[in-house]
């Protein structure tokens, strides 16, 4: 795999309308923890579109606002402001039951921590948001993913009686099952060795380019990021970067330029802001000599 893009690749501007192989996008988007001087712009306006049937990594420094936009994608936050619309409905503007329901019957999520029920087989875990919903299981589906993750011998196994590499690939084959329009996966190799980590992003890029999902994936692990199609850069809240086919080399290298930019830029604001200061410490010296007059 080679890299095919410059990381500092601009983000696309406001008016741009999402491409028809978006399947998920946002627009402007603002998220702001507290107000006035303790304010957190964790987002500062990002336009960033995810593609159909592509595996999308999000990486950038701790505190750059990854889990923000993620959460903020999946409805699992409010923004302040923009907009997110995921698979042709505009998740800024449902309320809460709205926001349930596209989260339970349109969504998947994995997360670091495995979340499995401690008291259910692998096959109940895999089937329990089906189950919740009320959805018939489709029987090829949930084959062709119990296939996928390799776990045809461990279905009857409760998580207890399991590695963590295959709890983590029945949390995967849960969050798959009921075809969400988009899995979110945040860290789904956090608390993994290399040898289970490969394992489960082996499973989900094949579940995209085999099943036809559409993943987006938090990671700061350059091997992982690896395994994406596509791997976008954040740093203070802003989309700084963009690779196309990355390698752990590639990864690393605009990971580098993405942490430059954001110093360059933090640079100068500092040289703005001590101009600023300048300029009112002269208008007030120049007050000051008038009242004196
Ligand atoms: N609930 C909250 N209240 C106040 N500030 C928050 C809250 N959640 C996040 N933040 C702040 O918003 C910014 C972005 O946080 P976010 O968790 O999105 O970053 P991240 O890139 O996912 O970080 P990490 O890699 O460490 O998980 C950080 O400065 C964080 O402290």
């Amino acid at each position: 795999m080679s890299s095919t893009a410059s990381p500092t690749t601009p983000a696309t501007t406001t008016s741009t309308p999402a491409p028809p192989s978006a399947i998920a996008y946002a627009r402007e988007l603002r998220k702001t923890y507290g107000d006035g001087d303790t304010a957190v712009h964790a987002l500062a306006g990002v336009d960033v579109e995810f593609r159909r049937g592509e595996l999308t990594a999000i990486m950038g420094p701790s505190g750059s606002g990854k889990s923000t936009l993620m959460h903020c994608m999946a409805g699992l936050d409010r923004p302040t402001s923009g907009t997110v619309v995921v698979d042709g409905d505009e998740v800024s503007r449902m309320n809460e039951r709205r926001l349930t329901k596209l989260r339970r019957t349109r969504l998947g999520f994995v997360f670091q921590a495995f979340n499995l029920v401690p008291t259910l087989t692998a096959l109940e875990n895999i089937t329990l948001p089906l189950d919740i919903a009320r959805r018939p299981v489709d029987r090829a589906h949930l084959d062709a993913v119990v296939a996928a993750v390799g776990l045809q011998d461990r279905l009857h196994h409760k998580p207890s009686e399991l590695s963590g590499g295959q709890q983590q690939r029945v949390a995967c084959a849960r969050a798959l099952v009921s075809r969400p329009a988009v899995v979110f996966a945040d860290e789904p190799t956090g608390n993994l060795d290399s040898a289970s980590s490969a394992e489960v992003l082996g499973f989900l890029r094949r579940s995209v380019t085999e099943l036809g999902q559409t993943i987006v994936m938090v990671t700061h692990d350059p091997t992982a990021a690896s395994y994406a199609h596509r791997v976008l850069f954040l740093a203070d809240g802003l989309l700084v970067g963009e690779l196309l086919d990355p390698t752990p080399a590639s990864v690393l290298d605009a990971l580098a330029a993405a942490a430059q930019s954001a110093a360059d830029r933090s640079a100068v604001s500092r040289s703005t802001a001590a101009q600023h200061t300048a300029a009112q410490h002269t208008a007030a010296q120049h007050s000051a000599a008038r009242s004196g007059r």
